[in-house]
């Protein structure tokens, strides 16, 4: 990697005090994330992939190693708008409508009215929400509100997407389609992404890396390099290539696993 990782980890840990003891939810953790990756972090429940993502986004505290993001603290790049995070619900306000909710975060962060208006209208057109800005989140499937959160997500353009098992509520055909969208946009807007899934497909379809972690301790057991082209149609899920990673995230996956 030539230029300064974007999101960099060193022997990051993260142990919780709990009543039943302590839980090593990270050990060890080194990983340098590059400028317009497309990263997937995958492994079974409880390897610590969503309090590594909660980590880069200053919402659980390390307690050992060093992590920065866009050269600064976590925390520093919160307060930077340094990235957008897309949780495993939609977690729309249903009182709001699909444009009141891009808005929120703009609103929040004291955007003038106009540009809240362009904003919300771009980012709706780049999810392919165009024309829905004024329905409430009822009123759309599963998908479009996802679709909506992913907006919201990018609403105020940061340079990295956080994105926590974004799909993993919705059936295998509506999450193809969000699959191939979330390629496009990632490469229209060339955003660094960060994505947890328990999906192998997913994790090798989207992904320029894949991380492979496994649990007690959560720790990155695996970190593969896909060799797929940037243009992905959905049948290169059938090509030889495709099917060799898989079977290399899948050996990953069954070398840490503990079947309990
Ligand atoms: N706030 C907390 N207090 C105590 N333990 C926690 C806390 N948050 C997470 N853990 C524990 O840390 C470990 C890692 O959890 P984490 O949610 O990161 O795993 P995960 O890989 O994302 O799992 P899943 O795939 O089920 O979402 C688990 O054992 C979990 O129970």
């Amino acid at each position: 990697m030539s230029a300064a990782p974007v999101i960099s980890a060193s022997s990051l840990d993260l142990t919780f005090q709990t009543n039943d003891g302590p839980v090593h939810a990270l050990k060890g953790v080194d990983l340098d994330i590059g400028k317009g990756e497309f990263v997937s972090f995958i492994g079974p429940s409880g390897c610590g992939k969503t309090t590594f993502l909660r980590c880069i986004a200053a919402l659980e505290e390390p307690t050992g190693g060093t992590l920065t993001v866009n050269g600064m603290t976590p925390e520093e790049a919160r307060k930077a708008r340094a990235y957008g995070y897309v949780f495993q619900a939609a977690g729309l306000y249903p009182w709001r409508t699909i444009a009141g909710n891009v808005r929120l975060p703009l609103e929040i962060m004291g955007f003038s009215r106009a540009d809240q208006k362009a904003r919300a209208e771009k980012v709706l057109d780049l999810v392919d929400l165009a024309g829905f800005g004024g329905k409430f989140p009822w009123q759309l499937s599963g998908g479009m509100q996802q679709r909506a959160s992913i907006a919201r997500a990018l609403a105020f353009d940061a340079d990295i997407l956080l994105m926590d098992e974004p799909f993993g509520a919705l059936d295998e055909i509506v999450r193809d389609h969000l699959n191939e969208e979330l390629l496009k946009l990632w490469a229209r807007t060339g955003k660094t992404i960060g994505f947890v899934t328990h999906s192998i497909p997913e994790a090798v379809y989207l992904s320029t890396r894949i991380v492979v972690m496994s649990p007690r301790p959560g720790r990155i057991t695996d970190v593969i390099e896909s060799p797929l082209p940037k243009e992905r149609p959905l049948d290169i899920r059938d090509t030889p290539e495709f099917l060799e990673v898989a079977h290399r995230v899948r050996e990953g996956l069954r070398a840490g696993h503990a079947y309990d």
